[in-house]
């Protein structure tokens, strides 16, 4: 399992980086940051395209650099997936995928190994078309699998999705989605999307001016009360949830989150995997009881824990689902009126009702880590 550390402290042109981090060993990291933060500079350092002097970079203790030491791109085990897929127009899709393997000297008859990429990114039936017959999708999944046949330790993907219109980003997304579950390696993703963070990412490094100002588990991060995502008016909960029930009669999916359970429309999938589901803050409502009855399915008792300004007119609730407040965070707008009315303050007991729980994606996720809990303390 290789874990990627990293220490940059300088200038690639006039640009300055100043960072450290570490990655864990699988799952899909997303650097995230406005256009010019320096997202594809420090994947370029990462990659040995650009070289900083001074920095420090490892992965699982091998040295890629420090001091006198640098290991050129070439002899890096990484595979980098660009904005533009880069596919020899004039070949194959299974001569670009084995023209890259043979480069690199794995042997390119190795079916085994292409026949589990090619199902993975569900390119199969497309092997023997020649590429310029393909849609931006499926060019954007050969160039994903021909940078995984070559066994990379570390998957970059620079904006793999900014080339595409809307209807190619759809068709390719559940390939993606798959990534964080089927690699066992670490990939870092370039994005500015905040909805491809939402659907792809384990772990977010949220990048400014070429410095890290947040690192951590998504689900964190997008609650955070001091970064912007918590206090946006457009803000977004998203909580992985394991499958235990399905309720046929209903369509309607239970799924356990840290702090009570959910239910949701979905179809029939097997129990016990993860998913991902996104919650608005403004689908969340609050109530001091469940006295009356509600169309509103999913009722959790919460404790309120921060309330937050927002870019817009209303306020946005940080709460703790469960009794106690031992669960995951949630979001929830409200009105200023709604909060004087209803005299809401922090470490108040509330139910959250819950109307809009929108299941991300057909895929699985990875079992999530347990949440830090930060504990209900005098709260502003
Ligand atoms: N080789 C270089 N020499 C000088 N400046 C550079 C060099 N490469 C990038 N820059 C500058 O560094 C800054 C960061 O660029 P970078 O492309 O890394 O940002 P980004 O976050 O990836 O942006 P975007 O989201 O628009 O792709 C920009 O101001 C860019 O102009």
């Amino acid at each position: 399992m290789s874990t990627l550390s990293a220490r940059f402290d300088g200038k690639v042109g006039s640009f300055r980086l100043n960072m450290e981090f570490t990655i864990p060993s699988r799952g899909v990291t997303a650097l995230f940051g406005p256009s010019g933060c320096g997202k594809t500079t420090l994947l370029r350092c990462i990659a040995g395209l650009n070289h900083m002097p001074g920095a420090e970079l490892t992965l699982d203790g091998e040295v890629w650099q420090k001091g006198r030491t640098f290991v050129p791109t070439h002899k890096r085990p990484i595979g980098y997936v660009f904005q533009e897929p880069g596919l020899f127009p004039h070949l194959s899709v299974r001569k670009n995928l084995t023209y890259g393997m043979k480069r690199a000297g794995i042997d390119s008859r190795d079916s085994e190994h292409l026949n589990e990429l090619t199902a993975l990114m569900g390119i199969e039936h497309l092997l023997e078309r020649g590429v310029t017959a393909l849609s931006g999708g499926e060019k954007q999944r050969v160039a994903i699998a021909r940078a995984l046949l070559m066994r990379p330790r570390l998957l970059l993907m620079d904006e793999p999705l900014s080339a595409l219109d809307q209807d190619n980003k759809n068709e390719i997304m559940p390939y993606l989605e798959q990534l964080h579950s089927q690699l066992e390696i670490p990939v870092i993703y370039v994005t500015h999307d905040r909805r491809e963070v939402e659907r792809l990412a384990d772990q977010l490094l949220l990048l400014r001016k070429g410095e890290l100002i947040a690192q951590g588990e998504i689900g964190e991060i997008l609650t955070n009360p001091d970064l912007p995502f918590g206090r946006s008016q457009d803000a977004v909960t998203v909580l992985d949830g394991r499958v235990r029930h399905y309720d046929a009669r209903y369509g309607l999916s239970t799924l356990q989150i840290d702090g009570g359970t959910l239910e949701v429309p979905d179809t029939l999938g097997p129990t016990g995997v993860y998913k991902r589901l996104r919650i608005a803050s403004t689908d969340v409502s609050l109530a001091l009881n469940t006295d009356q009855p509600s169309t509103i399915l999913n009722r959790l008792p919460a404790v309120i824990w921060k309330i937050l300004p927002t870019d817009g007119p209303s306020l946005n609730v940080l709460l703790r689902i469960g009794n106690m407040g031992e669960g995951s965070a949630l979001l929830a707008s409200v009105t200023r009126k709604s909060v004087e009315s209803m005299e809401l303050k922090p470490g108040q007991s509330v139910f959250a009702q819950i109307k809009g729980a929108s299941l991300l994606g057909s895929s699985t996720t990875n079992k999530p880590r347990k949440h830090q809990m930060t504990p209900l303390i005098a709260c502003e």
